[in-house]
């Protein structure tokens, strides 16, 4: 998407042709910088430490950094070690072992003369599949906006969604957020609710920062507000990202995604998750065997923020001494969900609606264990 008129994508090789440069998130919304990736442990600690984040960028990183780790040592034992490497750095977001899975058959029964060329001809095309399934994902989810607006005409269509899946999540486009830009670049009235997303405030910093840049109207909230906007009439839908979706519909997603989910069931407001297929899980048969990322209790106890003064500095924000505990994902039963949104189209959150769409993806053969 643009930044200041000037189209970016979230990852993209150098002009050298081999280092590979990310948008740093860590450093969003106060200060637009890149970084550059030169070796396997860049890649790997950019992961970790969420300078890239979203599933699907988290996959197309994972796929620069065999490149980069090929680059060192074409052989069989450093390739197997990358990958090793590269999946323990987040273990929830199943895109991560797809895009591993994806490079290895890309590259390993390829010569080793060949396989960085290889390696990074499968990473540049993961990253162009990317931007097309989420642009996709956007034109199949498009219509369920429209239908609200249609439902509700002259008025403007309200959409909560929770964490960040945009473009920031992805290469580009975004899962939960394309529909949106979509509805928004077709001239349909929209507005986001934007949960902030304790404890690193995806929402605040990031989702808010892209559709400010976008021009998407959009209001930052309080994660425990989403339900009383939805007692209050205020919520049309909710559309959400996931990183790891099960075979019968499950969805792990940024912790608090399933509270939202109740409180749109009760309520009666449509709760919609948008995926590309590399997010689905076929190995898995329902969301209680998920791995949830368990991460620092920092993270929950201190907050970064900029000063009146413009310096960025990290605070206590919890009683000095006190535990904390910080789950950064949970996952969302399917009976919560009202639709997939897919590049391929919207099913139910059942087995046989993703089946339907992914009839061909469903061999379990290529899928390695976590
Ligand atoms: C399109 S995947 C976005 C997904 O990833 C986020 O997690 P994190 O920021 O920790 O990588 C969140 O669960 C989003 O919904």
């Amino acid at each position: 998407m643009k930044i200041d008129g000037r189209h970016y994508r979230t990852i993209w090789v150098a002009e050298d042709g081999w280092s590979v440069e990310i948008i740093d998130q860590t450093k969003l919304p106060f200060s637009f910088e890149t970084a550059r990736l030169t070796t396997l442990d860049d890649a790997a600690r950019a992961i970790k430490t969420m300078q890239v984040r979203g599933a699907p960028l988290i996959g197309a990183t994972a796929a620069y950094g065999v490149c980069l780790a090929l680059r060192a040592d074409a052989s069989d034992a450093a390739l197997e070690a990358a990958c090793e490497a590269l999946l323990a750095t987040r273990p929830t977001a199943v895109n991560l072992r797809w895009a591993l899975d994806e490079m290895l058959a890309a590259v390993r029964n390829q010569p080793r003369e060949n396989r960085v060329a290889s390696a990074y001809a499968r990473a540049a095309a993961l990253c162009d599949e990317d931007v097309e399934t989420c642009r996709r994902i956007g034109e199949n989810g498009f219509p369920l906006i429209r239908e609200a607006a249609e439902r509700k005409p002259g008025e403007t269509v309200n959409i909560l969604t929770h964490c960040n899946a945009g473009w920031l999540a992805c290469v580009d486009w975004g899962t939960a957020l394309a529909p949106i830009y979509m509805a928004h670049n077709a001239g349909l009235p929209v507005h986001v609710w934007v949960d902030e997303t304790r404890p690193r405030n995806q929402g605040a910093a990031l989702t808010a920062f892209e559709l400010g840049a976008h021009g998407v109207p959009h209001t930052i909230i309080a994660d425990n507000a989403g339900g009383h906007l939805m007692q209050a009439g205020k919520v049309d839908m909710c559309i959400t990202g996931t990183d790891r979706t099960t075979a019968n519909g499950d969805v792990a997603n940024k912790i608090g995604t399933y509270l939202k989910a109740l409180a749109a069931w009760d309520n009666g407001v449509p709760f919609y998750v948008a995926l590309p297929g590399s997010t689905i899980d076929w190995t898995l048969q329902g969301g209680a065997d998920i791995p949830i990322e368990q991460r620092g209790a920092d993270e929950v106890t201190h907050m970064n923020g900029r000063t009146a003064d413009g310096e960025v500095i990290t605070v206590d924000i919890a009683a000095p001494g006190s535990p904390a505990a910080n789950p950064a994902f949970d996952v969302t039963p399917a009976r919560l969900v009202s639709g997939l949104i897919t590049e391929r189209g919207v099913c139910a959150a059942t087995r046989e609606g993703l089946e339907d769409l992914f009839r061909n993806e469903t061999d379990m053969t290529s899928r390695r264990s976590d």
